[in-house]
């Protein structure tokens, strides 16, 4: 179990009054109405926000992401508690007041306290008995509730479930954890503190560490990069003096890590605004040289052909649910054949930006093969060939090649250390 949402002061172990401000269960129940009703990632919502203290936007983003990690199994465990359905805001309050009760550790007087002075706040005065009574029987009775639910099946939307097949199990139970910090580190920077080294390199501190708070942060001796996010880049293996194109860049891991490497990269990414992020990361630092072309990758063309382009293209993410589990309820099987013809446009581009031989490392952080495997096999197709990766390139990381030589990961692989995000990554080069 985790540690609780912060409440404040030692007062507010007493149920706020109906008008106490309480701007993290404020900005966690927008966060989840905006999923729930409007199909808005939760990072729009935390951006549009005006709560400006980072110690309130965090509890909220903690709080939200654990409703969404386990909406499926709570709203089954609600059911037999409500005679009819309620609206979606109060549903959204109650899952809150749930998951605050089940997974937070929040005292009971505060959970169901704290969600009735939500819902008056939020004019749905009429549903505060209803939650009140709700919630203080599921601070009773929830492990009776509980009993047969199969919480990971439940968790996980039926498409997506299917969709990953043998693997679907193992993801989920990866999926109820938090995501620890993982840290790429300059070459020759010392190990911070506290950090654990990973047998690919990656340095790991427990989820919910701040990276600003990390010894070493404003010398630029290092940058968040999960330990699977890390592993394309060191995959494209690129030399010193080789020209590399950074296709879709933004906000910059990889850029840094060929950069590091001692590649002459040329980072491309359509955003402006994810690009001056890119920028800053970039100064942070220390990393000068790389040319940055606010671009799209679909129309941009290099002055001269490159020897390898790496293609992190955009997908549906649900490599990354750990920390942003809004992607299972808001991402939806369209999306993810929209995405795929995506995948092929930019593959193709990719073809013209090479010189003879030259190497395309495709990445998505995706768990869906219709966005790894079968974009390779359709390219295949189109006159690309597989240079599948040798089990000595996988530098630590031996369990995440596949059969055909891919690099595949998901979240419930090193279960035991804190796992890892979803990746998938194959080494393509264009026919001659
Ligand atoms: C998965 S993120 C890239 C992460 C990045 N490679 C890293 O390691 O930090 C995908 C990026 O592709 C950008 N993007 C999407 N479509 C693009 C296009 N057609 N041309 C250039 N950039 C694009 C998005 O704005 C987004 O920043």
């Amino acid at each position: 179990m985790s540690t609780p949402v912060s409440h404040g002061s030692a007062s507010s172990r007493r149920s706020p009054p109906r008008t106490e401000a309480d701007p993290t269960r404020d900005l966690a129940f927008d966060i989840l109405c905006g999923v729930v009703e409007h199909r808005r990632m939760l990072e729009t919502t935390l951006d549009r926000s005006a709560s400006s203290d980072p110690r309130d936007r965090a509890s909220a983003h903690r709080l939200a992401a654990t409703v969404l990690r386990y909406m499926g199994s709570m709203t089954e465990l609600l059911q037999p508690l409500l005679r009819r359905e309620p609206p979606a805001p109060v549903r959204c309050a109650l899952l809150m007041g749930v998951a605050q009760l089940r997974h937070l550790g929040t005292p009971p007087h505060a959970a169901v306290g704290t969600i009735v002075s939500l819902l008056r706040r939020r004019g749905l005065t009429p549903f505060a008995g209803l939650a009140n009574a709700v919630l203080r029987r599921v601070a009773r009775e929830g492990d009776t509730l509980a009993e047969g639910l199969d919480q990971d099946r439940l968790d996980v939307p039926p498409w997506l479930w299917s969709a990953w097949g043998g693997r679907a199990r193992a993801i989920a139970s990866g999926m109820h954890r938090e995501a620890p910090l993982d840290l790429t580190l300059r070459p020759g920077a010392e190990v911070p503190d506290g950090g654990v080294v990973m047998p690919n390199g990656s340095v790991r501190f427990p989820a919910g560490t701040r990276v600003t708070e990390i010894p070493g942060f404003e010398e630029g001796a290092f940058w968040v990069q999960d330990a699977a996010a890390s592993m394309p880049a060191r995959l494209l293996n690129a030399q010193p003096g080789w020209h590399v194109i950074d296709l879709c860049a933004a906000p910059g891991g990889k850029t840094a890590q060929l950069a590091l490497a001692g590649a002459q990269v040329s980072a491309v990414e359509r955003d402006a605004g994810r690009m001056r992020r890119m920028s800053e990361n970039l100064e942070r630092l220390r990393i000068a040289g790389v040319e940055e072309i606010v671009a799209d990758a679909l129309q941009w063309k290099p002055a001269s052909p490159a020897n390898a382009v790496l293609l992190d293209a955009p997908c549906s993410a649900t490599g990354t649910l750990r920390r942003h589990p809004d992607v299972l309820w808001v991402k939806r099987p369209r999306d993810v054949t929209a995405l795929a013809q995506g995948q092929d446009a930019l593959i193709d581009a990719a073809a013209n930006m090479l010189a003879p031989g030259g190497i395309l490392l495709y990445a998505v952080c995706s768990l869906q093969d219709e966005e790894g495997a079968a974009r390779v096999e359709a390219a295949l197709t189109r006159g690309w060939e597989l240079l599948p990766f040798a089990e000595d390139e996988f530098q630590g990381m031996p369990i995440a090649r596949t059969r055909e030589g891919y690099f595949r990961t998901h979240p419930g692989m090193w279960h035991d250390e804190g796992g890892m995000d979803g990746f998938f990554a194959a080494r393509l080069r264009r026919k001659s």
